[in-house]
């Protein structure tokens, strides 16, 4: 049975007018390895950690600043998000459809809250914690294409034609802010749509930056603004000592002008000026050292997890998680969208080479039994532009793996989608999910003071290819326990257990 909403009746939770507050027992281990009767013996000894969680629920007027506003994914959000706050619906070939937000965990996912007569019973993700409501959102950004996105819809040949039609009246008034354009880190054939350009150093740049974000939270009148790169994927950045290794250093660099420094870069510096959110949807290094061991500021990413590697986090978990052995995985896409062509370069296409082959190695290195130190399956990624299939990506994954005494199985899959229409809805769940984090504070039994999540949002992860995690963190990968840890958090913060899928009532 599916319900729409539920309040949580318990002596660990306190509803308020603008506060949730809950007390929550956090059950873990403490790892010893000791000296037992001669021998070293690992041992384990479960801890109760007793937190506190505090979660505002202000929802805020929320105003998201898309870096590439004016692109496949930009677009296709912005319009999405209008065809659904407008209930547009629009003939296609099949039927008469009607906008939703289907592939948005927040907005389309559920959670199980127990049973009721012996019946299961579901309730919506969202219903977990006040969010922002996706209609709500204004949109906003740069581009360094200054087509409107009315037009910048119609180049995204994504939406059909009769739903195109009715978003355009909403959306040819939408013009891209001009972007910050260093031809030296994205594809050479982008340049031609860069007519939209903010001309002067770096320092100017990040001042221009600051002050379209200014400009935009007062013309608009919202609370908050997040912003996310869904810019083209630019090629990584050298990192170097005295460069860009300390927050002192990169902003020496951008003093002097210094090549090196990446506008996806820029962007994020003047974020973190501005105390503004800022969410890599793309793979490069944007948060180089000298911004991810200073921030204060919310930064997450890295690139959207939205199709063959989604995939790959669930099959590759599958398979090692049954104690079969993943000995080769071939994974090939082509597409025919911009993002292709950009990544048609070998250094832009580098950097997702990069976040869509370590997706695999936290559960590769979860099984000794099957993979000896140091082995891992053979990897290859392989991503061909091919303009006549425009957005519609077509993915081909091999995955061989030694099965039960020397048996060999060997799984095809063939994937083909509109990319963006993957993407928006991951975009719109990480800036939902990075706004909801920031209203909340929680301190353990241990801590004096209330305090935030760490300001690397490793809480975004299931989003993301290559989750940005803290220095020294875990990196994890199989997307089952990135849900769960991130539905799991969310529970305690109503006091509610982590879903443990134990069901002992009817065992
Ligand atoms: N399924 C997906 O679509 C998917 C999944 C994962 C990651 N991504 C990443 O998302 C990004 C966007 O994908 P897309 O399909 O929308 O690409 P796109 O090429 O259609 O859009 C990118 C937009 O960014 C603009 N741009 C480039 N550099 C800029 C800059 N410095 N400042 C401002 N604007 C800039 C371009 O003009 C373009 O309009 C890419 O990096 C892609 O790799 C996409
Ligand atoms: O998310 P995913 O399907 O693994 O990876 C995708 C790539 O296969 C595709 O070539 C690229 O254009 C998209 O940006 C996305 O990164």
């Amino acid at each position: 049975m599916f319900i729409e909403n539920f309040k949580v009746e318990s002596p660990n939770v306190k509803y308020s007018e603008d506060e949730i507050q809950s007390v929550y027992n956090y059950e873990t281990t403490e790892l010893v390895h000791e000296n037992r009767n001669g021998s070293y013996q690992w041992i384990v000894k479960p801890k109760t950690v007793k937190y506190e969680f505090k979660t505002n629920t202000r929802v805020p007027k929320l105003g998201v600043m898309l870096v590439g506003w004016g692109g496949n994914n930009g677009s296709t959000l912005t319009g999405g998000v209008i065809a659904n706050r407008e209930g547009i619906s629009w003939a296609t070939k099949d039927k008469i459809q009607q906008a939703n937000y289907f592939g948005s965990l927040t907005q389309a996912s559920a959670i199980r809250v127990g049973s009721f007569q012996g019946e299961e019973i579901y309730a919506p993700f969202k219903s977990l914690l006040p969010m922002v409501n996706p209609d709500d959102i204004v949109f906003g950004g740069w581009d360094i294409s200054k087509m409107n996105l009315a037009d910048a819809m119609g180049r995204a040949k994504v939406f059909d034609i009769d739903l195109q039609k009715q978003l355009r009246p909403y959306m040819e008034s939408m013009v891209p802010l001009p972007g910050i354009y260093d031809q030296d880190f994205i594809a050479a054939n982008q340049e031609a749509r860069a007519d939209n350009i903010i001309k002067g150093t770096k320092k100017e740049q990040i001042q221009q930056i600051i002050k379209d974000i200014k400009e935009f939270k007062e013309q608009n009148k919202v609370d908050r603004v997040v912003v996310l790169w869904t810019a083209n994927t630019e090629r990584y950045s050298n990192v170097v000592v005295g460069l860009n290794d300390t927050m002192e250093n990169l902003m020496a660099s951008v003093d002097k002008n210094e090549s090196e420094i990446s506008p996806s870069t820029l962007y994020a510096i003047a974020c973190v000026m501005e105390n503004v959110p800022f969410i890599n949807g793309s793979p490069q290094n944007t948060f180089v050292p000298g911004l991810l061991f200073s921030t204060l500021v919310l930064i997450g990413g890295d690139d959207f997890k939205s199709g063959q590697t989604k995939m790959k986090s669930v099959l590759v978990d599958f398979l090692v998680g049954a104690g079969i052995k993943p000995t080769s995985i071939v994974s090939y896409n082509h597409l025919g969208n911009n993002d292709g062509m950009n990544l048609s370069a070998p250094q832009t296409f580098r950097s997702k080479e990069i976040s869509k082959s370590n997706v695999v190695d936290d559960m590769v290195n979860s099984n000794a039994i099957l993979y000896e130190p140091g082995e891992h399956p053979d990897h290859v990624v392989v991503i061909k532009y091919v303009p006549y299939v425009g957005d519609s990506k077509r993915a081909m994954d091999e995955y061989t793996s030694e099965i039960f005494m020397g048996g060999k199985n060997t799984i095809v899959l063939h994937n083909t989608c509109e990319d963006s229409l993957l993407a928006a809805p991951i975009i719109l769940d990480l800036v939902l999910l990075a706004e909801l984090s920031t209203r909340i504070q929680f301190k353990s039994e241990a801590e004096g003071k209330f305090h935030s999540f760490h300001p690397v949002a490793t809480i975004l992860s299931y989003l993301t290819k290559a989750p940005l995690v803290p220095p020294g963190t875990p990196v994890v990968n199989a997307l089952s326990k990135q849900r769960a840890m991130l539905e799991n958090i969310m529970r305690a913060c109503v006091g509610l257990a982590p879903e443990n899928n134990m069901i002992l009532e009817y065992k």
